[in-house]
């Protein structure tokens, strides 16, 4: 696929998606029969389900919508980086790793092994990671995990901190292999005018 890493889930009916949230589901309005001329097919899904970037709307009332984000964020030179095993992502974690002129940090965690199904625990994010990343510069932050909260939170520090320090937030991403080092990485959202969310094509060629 001429260099590109596919680094998104595949939307499917088995998707796995927030527990009690819309399953996902693709079917079709009409066939080429019944429409005389087209398959014309509609999509129902959550807006966090698979690999998706949170607006701050999401947990601000106030907040950013999908619309209004600043799209090039979510495209250029990326950082991959490898943290396996661990279960809060703290600044002392990245302290060995070069992130100078970074922008936008992907971690691997790989915590989330059986993809087709919700994960029970995940690890999190440390809400003081988010001034830490903001100090050099990051203004985006990737993880394979589908939330930078653990999944019972309902304050939601890690979402608010790095909101507050300006920092985008691209949750689901399929790291399963990816070498860690630096990276061109698009993943736009969608034109949601008004949404809390949006999926997105996230893909990775090595630079
Ligand atoms: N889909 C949900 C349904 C209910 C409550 C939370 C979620 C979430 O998705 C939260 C997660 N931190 C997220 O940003 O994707
Ligand atoms: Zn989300
Ligand atoms: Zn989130």
């Amino acid at each position: 696929m001429s260099g590109w890493i596919d680094i998104s889930q595949p939307l499917h009916a088995k998707v796995p998606v927030w527990p009690g949230d819309t399953p996902f589901s693709y079917g079709l309005t009409w066939t080429k029969e019944q429409s005389g001329s087209v398959n014309v097919g509609q999509i129902t899904m959550s807006t966090h389900t698979g690999t998706h970037i949170d607006a701050p709307f999401h947990f601000e009332k106030e907040g950013k919508r999908v619309g209004e984000l600043d799209l090039s964020v979510y495209a250029g030179p990326t950082l991959v980086v490898v943290l396996e095993g661990i279960e809060r992502l703290h600044p002392e974690a990245l302290a060995q790793t070069d992130i100078s002129g970074v922008t936008r940090l992907l971690i691997r965690t790989d915590a989330w092994i059986d993809r087709s199904r919700f994960p029970e625990t995940i690890p999190l994010v440390d809400p003081a990671l988010a001034p830490w990343l903001q100090e050099r510069g990051v203004q985006l932050l990737g993880l394979d995990l589908p939330s930078v909260d653990p999944l019972d939170s309902k304050d939601l520090p890690a979402h608010h901190a790095l909101a507050r320090h300006g920092i985008h937030i691209l949750e689901g991403a399929v790291l399963d292999g990816v070498k860690p080092g630096r990276y061109e990485l698009v993943a736009f959202p969608l034109p949601l005018q008004d949404a809390d969310g949006s999926p997105v094509r996230a893909v990775l060629k090595p630079i």
